[in-house]
């Protein structure tokens, strides 16, 4: 059988050498299809390799009734529909190491090239004006630096700024006062790197939660000066907000790589001189291109001769025998850790997961990578799933463990997630009620009986008269009808927790508000 491979985007030609040498792969090599093109196109192909340019949606994922991988030369994947990927079957690879060195060293030319003023400088001698005084730079020695995100290239980054003897502080949710001691560096809230940052540079995925999280409110606290560098995403920073910021002169300059909308051309932040920038050149050097598209390239071979890919985004693989013993709990597993890690406020350290009952009877690693998957989501995005669950919280440091017990507290089956932090034990159980589905059962001490979907809201409150009519009476206020309530609480006058499922949106609640009623602890808005 000979596998039929599209090559969309513009790669290394050295890269793509194990295509082209397998003897059962055809590649075919068209860049700058259009949409309507690549769909009418696409569906002669087993594997469509691409980079950032090219738009996977789920149109096109639908007309490619052949294709089995798509593989992604480098790191974001927010090109590509996964869900559409998943849904149809076709395993997302992508190549998450070969750029990070070049991407780095692009985020230190920007931040280098931002503090002297190089680019205006070069532009302004190019068009024959030899001038000083408007070129004065900052040197970045004694600055600090405030990188937001210390994945692969953010950490790469503050190695080397320390090397410019800049001092570093930085916010990820996976860093710890220990990780950031070790690496020489301060470790602080997304509050605190940008209060105290002279430089900031964010080095996130573009996430529903880093979508706009150096915004106008983000800016206000910021120093003044301030100098702000996007080598990772557009997005991450709202360009409305920033535009403002820089014209108000609460920002002096920002470099920038990546744009909300891509390519962008006629940008009104290009038409300010703060503002210096490269057309999405992050990864673009010989040695990443030809690095990315030899790990795309040998997962593509791979996985079409029948081997596994070393880097899949998506990829559920179970045997179908236990597939059909553990499928009903999938959405249980996925939703206690999607629901945890709402639940936790600081980094979490260790999880322990509890199968009893019938559960302690069957192979549970496929549960554990997905309530994994539910935990790690809202911090790495939707790139984590059943397959990279377990490497990455291994990668972040967790450590996981799996018990399978024989007390079930009276359910035929019994699901417990624990997670731990420096801080805090946090609990929550579910199990599977016969023809009923899946129930929420218990949440740290509380006995509950929830159903884990919708718009949750979870409370702690001081078990006290009027604490729970507070609460129904601001909602209804807002005129926002309380579907379900559960109340708990460990003894009289004692805390207490309601669980409440809303019919609006979170969005609409006014978490604020809530949190200042009398005896309320906390609020945690929950979207299961
Ligand atoms: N400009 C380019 O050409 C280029 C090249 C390579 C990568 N990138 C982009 O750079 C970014 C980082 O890539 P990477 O390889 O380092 O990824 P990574 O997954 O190794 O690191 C991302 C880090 O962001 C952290 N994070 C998630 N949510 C956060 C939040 N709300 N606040 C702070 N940190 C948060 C994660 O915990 C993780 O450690 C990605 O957006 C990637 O697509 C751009
Ligand atoms: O996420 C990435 O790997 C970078 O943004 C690189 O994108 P590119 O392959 O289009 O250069």
């Amino acid at each position: 059988m000979i596998f039929k491979v599209l090559i969309s985007d513009p790669l290394s030609e050295e890269g793509i050498q194990p295509l082209r040498e397998a003897d059962n792969i055809e590649v075919t090599v068209e860049t700058n299809l259009s949409p309507e093109q690549l769909k009418e196109k696409i569906g002669q192909f087993d594997a469509l390799l691409v980079r950032s340019q090219t738009k996977v949606t789920r149109e096109i994922i639908s007309s490619a009734t052949n294709l089995k991988i798509i593989g992604r030369a480098g790191v974001g994947v927010d090109n590509i529909d996964l869900d559409a990927a998943t849904e149809h079957g076709v395993i997302v690879v992508n190549a998450p190491d070969g750029n990070t060195n070049s991407a780095a060293e692009h985020t230190m030319a920007m931040l280098m090239s931002l503090a002297r003023k190089i680019p205006q400088a070069y532009y302004a001698l190019k068009h024959q004006k030899w001038d000083r005084k408007s070129h004065v730079g900052v040197e970045l020695k004694n600055k600090t630096l405030g990188v937001v995100g210390l994945g692969r290239i953010g950490a790469e980054v503050a190695a080397r700024a320390k090397g410019q003897r800049m001092k570093i502080i930085a916010y990820d949710p996976f860093l710890t006062e220990e990780k950031a001691e070790k690496m020489g560096i301060d470790y602080g809230t997304v509050e605190d790197v940008l209060r105290k940052a002279d430089f900031i540079t964010v080095h996130t995925p573009l996430l529903k939660e880093t979508k706009h999280l150096i915004n106008a409110d983000a800016f206000k606290i910021m120093k003044d000066g301030v100098q702000i560098i996007n080598c990772a995403r557009g997005g991450i920073i709202d360009e409305d907000a920033l535009y403002d910021a820089i014209v108000n002169k609460k920002v002096a300059g920002a470099a920038l790589d990546v744009f909300e909308e891509e390519p962008a051309v006629n940008h009104k932040l290009l038409e300010l001189p703060e503002v210096i920038a490269t057309p999405h050149l992050g990864a673009s050097t010989i040695e990443a291109q030809e690095n990315v598209a030899i790990d795309v390239s040998d997962d593509v071979v791979n996985f079409l001769t029948g081997g596994l890919a070393r880097n899949p985004v998506n990829l559920p693989s179970v045997p179908k025998e236990l597939m059909n013993k553990i499928e009903p709990y999938f959405l249980l597993s996925e939703k206690l850790g999607a629901f945890l890690t709402r639940l936790t406020v600081d980094v979490i350290e260790e999880v322990n997961i509890y199968y009893s009952g019938e559960l302690a009877e069957v192979e549970v690693a496929p549960l554990t990578r997905n309530t994994l998957k539910g935990l790690l989501k809202r911090h790495l995005g939707e790139h984590v799933n059943d397959v990279n669950a377990s490497f990455l919280a291994d990668k972040k440091g967790i450590t996981v463990n799996e018990h399978k017990t024989s007390s079930t507290k009276g359910f035929t089956n019994l699901l417990t997630v624990e997670v731990k932090t420096k801080k805090a034990t946090r609990l929550v159980s579910g199990t599977l009620l016969n023809g009923l589905g899946a129930r929420i059962v218990k949440v740290d001490n509380y006995s509950v009986d929830v159903v884990p979907e919708g718009h949750l809201v979870f409370i702690r409150h001081k078990d006290q008269p009027g604490a729970i009519g507070r609460v129904g009476s601001l909602l209804a206020e807002q005129n926002i009808n309380i579907a379900t309530m559960q109340v708990g609480r460990s003894d009289v006058g004692g805390d207490a927790i309601m669980m409440l499922t809303i019919d609006k949106n979170l969005e609409e609640l006014d978490l604020e508000k809530l949190n200042d009623l009398a005896d309320i602890y906390g609020v945690v808005a929950i979207d299961l």
